[in-house]
């Protein structure tokens, strides 16, 4: 079995609020190199670790995981709406897999998810269908979350229903790194028009979703031009996290606790645990033999994004002592 890792953030603010050309094209040169290298590779199969955004899940039932035995993406921001490729009798085996692990997790055999899974899938494969994909939501959005531990579990019986059973498995990761762009939370929001959205928005009118798009371009607008409100970046948080997975310092990885990342780098840097899931997906389908790079990283204030690209690849990379 040949396996590959490619973890990447995504914003949906792109096109919409853009930094300077070249920083944009750095990126774009970035998305290109990883998806040559997944043409290359010629995937079987994708699984891909991803979040919402009280898009597909909402807060009348919330799963911490929520795997898709069928997915259609909702079409926000700039992305296609339209089905997955889910290949249905692989999800569900994977789902029995991962359940008789030890991780109950959620299934969804009408699963809608947004920019978090759409963006990556189409920027890194071309289109929502290219390739038969199994998608794995992780609530990064609506405490309270799971653990970093939990989401490294979940990549891990993943990882190892898919050791041995296809000759290339590709798993991605959408999400993080440290950000926080305007979403709301039940905890303190007071308006019921907005708290109405998060329990229960689903399908909303092409109006009210465009009417929140614009807010958060604005919000985008405000934190590139230094307005306090949302929470600042952070570079060194991003760093240290994406050599860890690199490391496969899974002790440093599981020791993680949610209400510091939230404090330290923004609550929507829990979408991170896509990355986590996903590597340890990539350590169990590879039994430990595999070798990760960080190949890129900035702070984009414009994107609301710490922007990285995370790539795993077998066999390892022996380094002399
Ligand atoms: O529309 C939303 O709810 C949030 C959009 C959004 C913005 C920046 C970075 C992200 O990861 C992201 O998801
Ligand atoms: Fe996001």
């Amino acid at each position: 079995m040949k396996a590959m890792l490619q973890c990447m953030s995504h914003t949906p603010l792109k096109g919409y609020f853009d930094p300077a050309a070249d920083v944009v094209a750095e990126v774009a040169q970035c998305v290109e190199k990883v998806r040559e290298e997944i043409e290359r590779f010629d995937p079987e199969v994708i699984y891909l670790f991803a979040s919402d955004h009280y898009n597909g899940f909402f807060l009348d039932l919330m799963p911490q995981f929520c795997l898709g035995m069928a997915a259609t993406s909702v079409g926000d921001y700039a992305t296609p709406p339209g089905p997955l490729q889910v290949p249905r009798a692989l999800a569900e085996q994977c789902a029995r897999a991962v359940v008789d692990d030890g991780i109950d997790l959620a299934f969804s055999y009408r699963m809608q998810v947004d920019h978090g899974f759409a963006q990556t899938l189409v920027e890194l494969t071309g289109s929502l269908d290219r390739y038969p994909v199994v998608p794995i939501m992780i609530n990064a959005v609506a405490p309270p979350l799971a653990s970093f531990k939990r989401a490294r579990q979940l990549g891990e019986a993943v990882g190892r229903f898919a050791r041995g059973r296809h000759a290339r498995a590709l798993f991605v990761a959408s999400g993080g790194l440290s950000h926080n762009p305007p979403i709301p939370r039940i905890a303190v929001e007071t308006d019921p028009v907005v708290i109405e959205r998060i329990v229960a928005g689903r399908n909303p009118t092409p109006e009210a979703r465009d009417a929140r798009q614009k807010r958060t371009v604005a919000a985008a607008r405000a934190f590139a031009a230094g307005e306090a409100g949302l929470h600042a970046l952070n570079p060194e948080w991003d760093q240290t996290f994406m050599q860890q997975l690199c490391a496969r310092d899974w002790r440093a990885i599981d020791a993680y606790r949610n209400d510091e990342v939230t404090e330290q780098a923004g609550a929507s840097t829990h979408e991170v645990k896509s990355w986590v899931a996903a590597s340890a997906a990539m350590d169990a389908a590879c039994s430990g033999h595999w070798q990760g790079r960080a190949r890129y990283y900035r702070a984009i204030p414009e994107w609301v994004a710490g922007f990285g690209a995370l790539t795993g690849d077998g066999p390892p990379v022996q380094v002399p002592a």
